[in-house]
């Protein structure tokens, strides 16, 4: 059975979600012309007309089919029995006719327990946790090793003759195998941020597997269930023809065929037409799926990879605190943080003994190479550190709360950061549900946390998209994110950060996708929300240059510590650590001189799993000696507040380019 695993929104389908007339019409004319295809037309017309059947059948030929005619007994095909008669000279070409309905009814209904009980099990996982959630996934795997037909026929034995029985075990014998499809989905989707964002607003894990994780899974899962279908139709068949399913007066293709086959040699008809009918529309069924698999495949194909940025939701700081108290004590404060993850060869800890804080209003940026940390240390204060990962840390403070002993009390938790925390994500593809309007998306938080009604959460989405600067921001809390550009969504993520009174927004690198206008215009808005509601700001990113234009203060990480925080006003004059002077040095600026070669760090970030025991910069450092491979130098700060983690601080240092690695020396 083709498994079709697409979890992107099909264009055609979004539009037709989205609403309007004209994106109606262009959604169908899409699905026109898939059905205009020789394989598509083929699908519609068997699955059209078996669907008919199974409507008009018993109404129609209901009362011909069980009619017996006591002279005309077991007889051949005639022209007054096309496919002659059976035992008690019922009309097999009527019989076949009307046992569509029940044929594919029963196929429908094992077919809809199958997915039901494979999106419980797949579920269940994410449900559950990680723990009970390795358990399902086990017993998933090993339910899906067994051959469907096998398990089909035990559990036929353990319910019984008949069709509940049977209906029930189609149902479970596919089960296992919709269960490994949805669990593969939702293992997908779960690390998209805006599962991450709706954590971080508080959302428990039904309500998030229902409204954000379902929606985005439907579609490839109906693909499979109606490919599934055509093989429950077979399943269905074959137990009806073992006797195990459907039991006479009640008849279906399975059973006809097993009438039949007893009168052969009599009438070849009367076996060979349900036989036909099963392949016919187990055929139908499985071009459909086709189709349809084919289609949202090409749609996905054609998903625009364009940009923008997740943020989270964000919020009313604690009124209840002495504002005094308020305008001084830091929005965050980290102490000796530590975050442990599973790496390739077993634990490793890549962020080890970060410390910070940030005030009210305050931007702080984090810059470091890739692999540093920097997301890590995000991630940690946002609590969306998943186990087998584990933070530590001694003290983790948000808005005053402990973050890290509150298990009792998860509830304010979510609240607090639901409401008080925005995250603006590095990935603008995956930052917002594909499958919510903006607007409602935006509106959730507020709608959980502040109680607000559906109207006033809307209200307040269109008031915070327009703060964002997103034009027309009402018709654009209707449309779907497909329906922004990558700035744009970028915005609204922004204006989702911003549905509460944030007091911190957390913004991983949230202008790398964007070009250069777009970047500036993003950063800009952070600016402003920054300097009119006081909102702190926590900017990740690369770039040592963006992050000194935009923040009060630069941290430098380096093999997961700070190596070095200072104001950025002083970035260019003051930085000590040779790292920081590097990532400057590396910054070509517009009046450098073309005909000199790029400077460039040397060597490579140090893996995580494999922390020398001194400076971790030491391989790549000029001024580098002994003692800086033997002894790890401690974050020193000095009468300024400036903080520096290095045995040869603000020492000259050569400069490395191109062509002279570890050769010249610094005018
Ligand atoms: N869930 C995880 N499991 C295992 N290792 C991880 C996990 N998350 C991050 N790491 C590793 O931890 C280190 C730090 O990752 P982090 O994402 O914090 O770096 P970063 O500085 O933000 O880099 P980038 O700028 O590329 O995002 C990297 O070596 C990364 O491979």
């Amino acid at each position: 059975m083709q498994v079709f695993t697409g979890v992107e929104r099909p264009e055609g389908l979004s539009r037709w979600r989205a609403g309007g007339g004209r994106k109606w019409a262009a959604g169908l004319g899409r699905w026109g012309q898939a059905l205009r295809s020789p394989l598509g037309a083929t699908a519609a017309t068997l699955l059209g007309l078996v669907l008919l059947l199974a409507i008009l059948g018993p109404i129609l030929w209901g009362d011909r089919a069980d009619a017996i005619d006591t002279s005309s007994l077991s007889q051949g095909s005639s022209s007054a029995h096309w496919l002659g008669t059976d035992s008690l000279g019922r009309d097999i070409f009527y019989r076949v006719l009307v046992a569509t309905r029940l044929s594919v009814a029963l196929a429908l209904l094992a077919t809809a327990i199958g997915v039901a009980t494979g999106v419980l099990l797949g579920a269940a996982p994410w449900l559950l946790g990680r723990r009970v959630g390795r358990f399902a996934v086990a017993t998933i795997n090993v339910a899906v090793a067994f051959p469907a037909l096998l398990l089909v026929l035990f559990f036929a034995v353990i319910f019984g003759v008949g069709i509940r029985g049977a209906v029930l075990a189609v149902g479970l014998g596919m089960a296992p195998y919709y269960a490994r499809v949805t669990s593969t989905l939702v293992a997908g989707v779960s690390g998209r941020d805006y599962i991450a964002a709706a954590r971080i607003a508080g959302l428990g894990r039904m309500r998030i597997l229902l409204r954000h994780i379902l929606p985005n899974i439907g579609e490839p899962l109906i693909v499979n269930a109606t490919l599934g279908a055509g093989g429950a139709l077979l399943a269905f068949a074959g137990l009806s023809f073992l006797g195990l399913g459907v039991q006479a007066p009640s008849y279906d293709w399975g059973l006809l065929l097993n009438e039949g086959l007893n009168g052969i040699y009599v009438s070849p008809a009367g076996a060979l037409a349900p036989g036909v009918t099963i392949v016919l529309a187990g055929l139908a069924f499985n071009l459909a799926g086709e189709v349809v698999a084919k289609k949202v495949g090409l749609r996905t194909a054609n998903v625009r990879t364009a940009s923008a940025y997740g943020p989270v939701p964000a919020a009313a700081v604690d009124e209840a605190r002495p504002a005094s108290d308020k305008d001084t004590a830091p929005v965050l404060a980290v102490e000796d943080l530590h975050v442990t993850v599973t790496g390739p060869a077993g634990p490793v800890t890549p962020v080890r003994g970060v410390s910070f804080t940030i005030g009210r209003g305050e931007a702080v940026g984090l810059v470091g190479e890739s692999g540093s940390g920097k997301s890590l240390t995000a991630l940690a204060v946002a609590q969306l550190i998943e186990a087998p990962g584990r933070v530590d840390a001694r003290r983790l403070e948000f808005q005053g709360t402990d973050l890290l002993h509150t298990r009792g009390r998860a509830k304010g938790i979510g609240r607090l950061l639901g409401t008080s925390l925005g995250v603006v994500f590095q990935d603008p593809t995956t930052s917002l549900n594909p499958t919510m309007r903006i607007g409602r998306q935006l509106g959730e938080v507020v709608r959980r946390h502040l109680g607000k009604s559906r109207g006033e959460a809307r209200a307040r989405a269109v008031d915070r998209l327009r703060a964002a600067r997103v034009p027309a921001p009402e018709r654009r809390a209707h449309q779907y994110p497909h329906e922004f550009s990558g700035g744009m969504r970028q915005r609204a993520m922004i204006a989702m950060a911003m549905m509460g009174d944030p007091a911190l927004i957390v913004a991983d690198e949230p202008t790398t996708a964007l070009d250069v206008t777009v970047q500036r215009q993003v950063l800009r808005l952070l600016e402003e929300i920054r300097a009119q509601k006081q909102v702190a700001v926590l900017l990740i990113s690369h770039d040592i240059t963006v992050v000194g234009q935009v923040c009060d203060r630069v941290m430098v990480m380096y093999a997961g510590r700070v190596v070095e925080d200072l104001p950025s006003s002083e970035l260019r004059t003051e930085a000590r650590h040779p790292y920081t002077r590097a990532l400057l040095a590396a910054v070509p600026g517009m009046a450098a001189d073309r005909d000199r070669p790029l400077t460039i760090i040397p060597g490579r970030p140090v893996d995580p799993a494999h922390f020398p025991p001194g400076c971790a910069f030491a391989d790549r450092c000029p001024l580098a000696d002994d003692h800086c491979r033997a002894a790890h130098p401690p974050l020193a700060t000095d009468g300024a507040g400036r903080r520096v983690a290095c045995w040869h601080a603000g020492e000259p240092l050569p400069v490395v380019t191109e062509d002279n690695v570890g050769v010249g020396e610094a005018s």
